[in-house]
């Protein structure tokens, strides 16, 4: 069988760097090349898929340009605001037969926790994020975070329940971010790679469903099965849980 061509946006990243070896590494892709912000990204236009892993502010002019040339995507940078994945769908119609992955965490037990957090949520009237990540993140709050705020924020409305228990009016950040309604905290500390804990609260108990990656190779196995899915699943696909069969 043929491998499959891959090009590696933000290749001398953290993550595009790991990207590179797992490509490097798996016999049935073959990696094209690897381009950080100053290479020439021409370089990438054998490759059948490429896998961005950029900056909020640079991967969707990356799209624009491989949907232009008909290469796939896998993307885990983050960033997607509905407007955004509003555009990505439309260039999707626009270029039959591109396929774009975007998922905002490709470890499993990143998905598994998004999962648990959102079958929990109707149980509980009470419920917080914190997501802990190295000090060099760009973005704040994580991209997981937001998914899972809007997860648990649809399943909540799903179940006709309120807004989550908040007495007090606070003005000085120190509620964390709202995201559909769900509070979100910021920790960036050395030592830190990427976790994340949802605690749901109800009367006179608590459920906390914590996720920790400690390497960066916990992203690679969803990212594979990411570029061998979407060579032949044209259109948007967001998140890995159709990858992976959930
Ligand atoms: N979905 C997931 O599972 C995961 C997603 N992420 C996300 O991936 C993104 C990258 O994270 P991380 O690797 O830690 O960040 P890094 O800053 O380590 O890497 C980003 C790389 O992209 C380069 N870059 C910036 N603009 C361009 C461009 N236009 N073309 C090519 N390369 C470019 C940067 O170059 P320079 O430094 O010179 O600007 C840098 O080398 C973030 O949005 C992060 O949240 C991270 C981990 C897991
Ligand atoms: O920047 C990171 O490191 C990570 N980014 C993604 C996010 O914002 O959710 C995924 C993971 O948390 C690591």
């Amino acid at each position: 069988m043929d491998q499959i061509r891959v090009g590696v946006f933000g290749a001398g990243g953290r993550m595009g760097a790991e990207a590179v070896r797992a490509v490097e590494r798996a016999g049935d892709l073959q990696l094209v090349a690897g381009v950080d912000v100053d290479d020439d990204r021409e370089l990438l236009s054998d490759a059948q898929v490429a896998v961005d892993f950029t900056h909020p502010g640079a991967v969707m002019d990356n799209i624009e340009w491989c949907a232009a040339r008909g290469i796939h995507m896998v993307i885990g940078t983050t960033g997607f605001t509905a407007e955004r994945l509003a555009r990505v769908a439309a260039l999707c119609e626009q270029n039959p037969g591109v396929g774009i992955l975007i998922a905002s965490n490709f470890s499993i037990g990143a998905v598994l926790m998004m999962s648990f957090a959102e079958q929990a949520a109707r149980f509980y009237p009470s419920v917080e994020i914190i997501e802990l990540h190295h000090p060099n993140k760009v973005d704040a709050p994580s991209g997981t975070s937001v998914s899972t705020a809007r997860r648990i924020a649809a399943a909540r409305a799903a179940a006709s329940m309120g807004a989550v228990p908040d007495a007090t009016v606070h003005d000085d950040g120190a509620r964390g971010a709202v995201v559909d309604g769900i509070h979100i905290h910021g920790v960036r500390l050395q030592g830190l790679v990427a976790h994340q804990e949802v605690l749901l609260g109800a009367t006179g108990e608590t459920l906390t469903i914590r996720h920790d990656s400690f390497e960066r190779t916990s992203f690679m196995p969803g990212v594979l099965a990411g570029i061998r899915h979407v060579v032949d699943h044209p259109g948007l696909t967001e998140g890995i849980e159709t990858v992976l069969g959930l």
